[in-house]
């Protein structure tokens, strides 16, 4: 609802009161209407303050109403009453104003922001445009090349910021509420003609067809199948050059062509599911709401490679003290120079002061016995982190949590060479681990919910994306990776090239494809591991057991490649050819194709026309029946968790909602029925044959997710 009261004698104040950040709901536009046509009809109201409950104006447009049947007045017409009233509204800008909450404030004669505030318009992050005229305002308010960066990027801006482009009138470090209501008296009785945005003329822009074609280029470069982008520059192009009323009609109809489009669907149920991973639980009853994480204050990582690295940046910009343990002198002394590095250029990005200070380095492990937490980033090995984790055990003070970033060993393995396995759960950060967003906390069989609670919080205040995962080989996102790789390496052997390959994943949306991610993250590291699993024999033989590894399909051509000495952009050779070792533009390789063709002709295998469409089904399908394998397995609580994953760690499509966001849109029934179909042709593949929730899932007519 939105509460009206009459505040200094003459001041009708309107708080929107809708918690937790005031949306946009059906209630509260009633109560805005309500309120805006109490204010206008009282004679001791001279002008009216509009502002939001516990420190934040409003976070748009009530996303939970979208897809449902939308009652209550609607946004335009409430706007257009409030920008057409003849005493001056006033917003008074607290916390965020976003989507639609922003282009309330644009509908108001004058905005008043605290310093702190954040302005934004993100519509096009959850698939819209800001159509409740905000499209049409912000232009003619800001000018067309501001307003296009953040209606198409969707970033939100400071309130200094918001000064600086004219968002905003004043800014205030004090009250806001009291400071827009002096405001508003000051303005009380003068003229409003020139306040009213949609009056204004959108400022001229040079080269008007030049700067627009550039852009929507742009824009479709980095939107990577994305449609809102795009209908975000045709609206700002209407409000460029068309007359207001034109310029809303065409917001309209653009909107309404993103408003039911599954891109949409998709982002709004990825907005909902980086929430929801925060309520994790686990098999054995921790929950996010009844366990309550340690206190960390002192941090320490062990091991300080790039992994190490970037864990210790993380950290230190966390604000936590980190003690750093790399017991090479030479490696210690390289890795103090990198994190300076990284840290200053860290915080010019961000405009703040550089924390090196924060930072204790040594050469010996007995540092970290003040540590309230430990991350051990040694060596992908199990042996020598088993050595790690017993020294650890003694070392640490009483209570200290022992986290391992590992990528895929066993926790619950690591945990039993410790006094207290307890206090031992995976940190799985990814590549560089200061920049990526995921983190995966992994559970053992023994860690307690304190245990998970704490890294969870931790993740969380280090602005992390944080998913509480099962123990198994590979934890949740690796492990769904393998049938992905197996399948793009198969269908080299039956006839594809990387270049296709890559091709029908790019265009699917992943930034790059799988054989560009292979060549730069290095070929030797899967080679490492399939060694050590005793899957890679030397040289290449022939006959049936040539392709055949534990009784399934395994194809050695990444093996082959690195007998080759051929590891990827760090060699300057893989799947790609690169102008010279550590670069970093892939060009086709005709030595790739002659030796794929050899291979072929070697195996007796007779290449075939590979298309798009069994690309993205062979990998993806592969992938997704992985991830309904580790639901049913209960190694991810749900299809969020492994959703919210993809999107965040692997570069799945946003537009596209994560992969088993992705499954139920194709159709569950479909993706089993494709994998059906290839697994008849591939009868030695295991990862095609549908799993059983799939199949229980099909036949009962069940959906994964309730928005499909
Ligand atoms: C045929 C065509 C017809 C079309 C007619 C339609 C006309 C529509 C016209 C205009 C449309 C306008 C579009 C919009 O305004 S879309 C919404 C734009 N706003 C946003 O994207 C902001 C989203 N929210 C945030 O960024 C943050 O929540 C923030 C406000 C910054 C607060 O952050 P924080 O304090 O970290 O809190 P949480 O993010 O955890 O959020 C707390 C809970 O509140 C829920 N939430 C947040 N925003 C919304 C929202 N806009 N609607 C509904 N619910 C929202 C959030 O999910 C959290 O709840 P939970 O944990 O249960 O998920």
């Amino acid at each position: 609802m939105a509460q009206f009261s009459l505040v200094s004698a003459s001041v009708g104040l309107i708080t929107l009161q809708n918690p937790p950040v005031n949306a946009l709901s059906a209630v509260l536009r009633q109560g805005i209407v309500d309120a805006v046509e109490k204010a206008l009809c009282d004679p001791k109201v001279k002008s009216v303050v509009i502002c939001g409950q516990n420190g934040i104006f409003c976070g748009g447009a009530d996303i939970r109403e979208f897809g449902t049947n939308m009652r209550g007045p609607p946004l335009i017409p409430m706007i257009h009453a409030i920008e057409s009233a003849n005493k001056p509204m006033v917003a008074a800008i607290e916390g965020s104003a976003l989507g639609g909450g922003l282009e309330l404030a644009l509908g108001c004669h004058y905005r008043i922001a605290h310093s702190q505030a954040r302005l934004g318009l993100p519509e096009v992050t959850l698939g819209l445009l800001p159509a409740a005229g905000g499209s049409q305002r912000l232009p003619r308010l800001i000018g067309v090349p501001a307003a296009l960066n953040l209606i198409t990027t969707g970033r939100h801006v400071t309130a200094a910021e918001a000064l600086q482009l004219g968002i905003v009138d004043q800014v205030t470090d004090h009250n806001t509420v009291d400071a827009a209501v002096k405001f508003s008296q000051s303005v009380a009785g003068q003229s409003l003609d020139g306040r009213r945005i949609s009056t204004y003329p959108c400022p001229v822009q040079p080269n008007l067809d030049a700067f627009f074609e550039e852009a929507m280029l742009k824009v479709r470069q980095s939107a990577r199948g994305a449609i809102a982008p795009v209908a975000c520059v045709q609206a700002v192009r209407a409000a460029a050059t068309l007359p207001y009323a034109q310029g809303m009609k065409r917001e309209k109809e653009l909107m309404a062509t993103l408003f039911t489009s599954g891109q949409a669907r998709a982002l709004q149920y990825c907005f909902f599911a980086q929430r929801a991973v925060g309520r994790w639980s686990t098999p054995s009853g921790g929950r996010w709401d009844t366990s309550k994480p340690r206190p960390v204050h002192t941090a320490a990582v062990i091991g300080l490679g790039t992994m190490g690295r970037g864990i210790t940046v993380a950290l230190a910009q966390t604000g936590l003290s980190v003690v750093a343990v790399e017991t090479q002198v030479k490696q210690l002394t390289e890795a103090k120079q990198a994190v300076s590095g990284m840290l200053e250029r860290g915080a010019t990005r961000r405009g703040a002061a550089p924390t090196p200070d924060r930072i204790t380095y040594s050469e010996n492990i007995q540092a970290v016995a003040g540590a309230d937490l430990v991350i051990e980033a040694v060596f992908e090995d199990m042996a020598l982190k088993e050595k790690v984790f017993r020294q650890l055990s003694d070392v640490c003070k009483p209570g200290a949590l022992l986290c391992t970033n590992t990528s895929a060993l066993d926790i619950d393995h690591l945990a039993s060479q410790t006094r207290n396995p307890e206090l031992v759960v995976g940190m799985h950060f990814f590549a560089p681990a200061h920049v990526m967003k995921l983190l995966e906390v992994v559970y053992g069989p023994r860690s307690s919910s304190q245990a998970v609670a704490t890294a969870m919080q931790l993740g969380k205040k280090m602005g992390k994306i944080s998913v509480a995962v099962g123990n198994c080989r590979g934890f949740v996102g690796n492990r769904m990776l393998k049938p992905y790789l197996e399948q793009a390496f198969f269908l080299l052997e039956e006839g594809a090239t990387p270049e296709l390959v890559d091709r029908a994943l790019e265009d699917f949306g992943f930034p790059m494809g799988v054989f560009k991610v292979s060549d730069l993250s290095g070929l030797d590291v899967g080679w490492r591991v399939r060694k050590a699993d005793g899957m890679v024999e030397s040289g290449l033989s022939t006959g049936p057991s040539a392709r055949i590894r534990q009784g399934r399909r395994y194809s050695p051509l990444g093996d082959l490649l690195c007998e080759q000495g051929r590891f990827g952009q760090k060699t300057g050779r893989g799947w790609y050819l690169y102008d010279k070792p550590g670069g970093r533009v892939s060009k086709s390789d005709p030595w790739l194709h002659s030796f794929l063709e050899e291979y072929r002709v070697q195996q007796g295998l007779v290449a075939r026309r590979v298309d798009q469409q069994e690309v993205l089904e062979r990998c993806l399908f592969a992938l997704i029946n992985e991830g309904f394998q580790i639901l049913e397995e209960g190694i991810a609580a749900g299809p969020e968790d492994i959703d919210a994953i993809y999107v965040f760690g692997y570069g799945w499509p946003r537009h596209r909602g994560g992969p088993m966001f992705y499954a139920g849109m194709v159709g569950l029934a479909k993706v089993m029925e494709r994998l059906d179909h290839y697994h008849q042709a591939h009868p030695d593949e295991p990862s095609l044959q549908p799993c059983s929730l799939l199949r229980r899932l099909v036949a009962s007519g069940k959906k994964l997710h309730s928005q499909l």
